[in-house]
């Protein structure tokens, strides 16, 4: 679903991305770890060419997205779905009036289906109640959950998540991790997730790699990378996860 050969990306003398090359399945989910600075948001925007990379190449869903114009390349963020951490929903929207946003701005569906498409997403976040509410009304876990309802109404294929459990509690944060994968189960999503939180990817995860001095330098699966006795990543799951509780139940 999505091949990366090579990519860099430098801001000035800066470089982040040195030479990232890595592959996603189709249904796979991909962990992104790497300390504060290492690139992961600026992998994830070169993507979708929200940030142009300075070389290296990208396949998504057998497209070569480098060398897209504008028109390809909007038809192809249709099939992707973000939820990045700046993914506020609009305040003076109701929830409706979020979720109905990205349907009308790409889609051409009547009324009625955009309707029952807002229903069957609100209810598999489990918040249908909360239909006419404004985001004020809404706790963070809620905000998040119409966040990632928004990001997967359009069913995309492939979903890009930075830090979806970022700034909430550990419990609600687990609901999010599981919620996350159980749409991706029932709706056969492919994604690329960075985090911070490992027992987020311990949930998540089908691989996972972790980016260093702009390289992939370690990969496999999160049990394989946590009990690995190299000293990097030693140093690294000691000390780098923000949530302490890692009993996945
Ligand atoms: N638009 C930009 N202009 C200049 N430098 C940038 C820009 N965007 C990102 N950077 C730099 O690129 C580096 C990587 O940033 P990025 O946000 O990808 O890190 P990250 O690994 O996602 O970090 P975190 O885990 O803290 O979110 C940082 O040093 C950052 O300052």
């Amino acid at each position: 679903m999505v091949e990366i050969y090579n990519l860099k990306k430098a801001f000035n003398s800066h470089i982040v991305l040195d030479d990232v090359s890595l592959k996603v399945d189709e249904g796979e989910n991909l962990v992104v770890f790497g300390r504060s600075g290492t690139g992961k948001s600026v992998l994830l925007k070169c993507m979708v060419r929200l940030m142009e990379p300075d070389d290296g190449k990208i396949i998504i869903d057998g497209k070569d997205v480098l060398s897209l114009d504008i028109k390809q390349l909007n038809n192809l963020r249709k099939q992707i779905g973000f939820l990045f951490q700046s993914a506020a929903l609009y305040d003076s929207m109701s929830v409706r009036q979020n979720l109905e946003f990205p349907l009308i701005r790409h889609f051409n569906f009547t009324p009625k289906e955009r309707e029952q498409k807002i229903i069957n997403v609100l209810e598999k976040v489990s918040l249908l109640e909360a239909i006419d509410k404004m985001p004020s009304e809404l706790s963070g876990g809620m905000k998040k959950r119409i966040g990632l309802a928004r990001s997967i109404i359009t069913e995309p294929k492939l979903m890009l998540y930075d830090e979806p459990t970022t700034g909430l509690d550990p419990i609600t944060s687990k609901e999010i991790s599981y919620l996350i994968l159980e749409l991706q189960k029932s709706l056969n999503m492919t994604s690329v997730v960075v985090t911070h939180d490992l027992l987020c990817a311990e949930i998540i995860a089908d691989r996972a790699i972790v980016l260093n001095n702009g390289r992939v330098q370690y990969e496999g699966s999160i049990p394989e990378l946590t009990s690995s006795n190299d000293p990097f990543l030693k140093n690294f799951f000691s000390h780098e996860f923000i949530n302490e509780n890692k009993q996945v139940n």
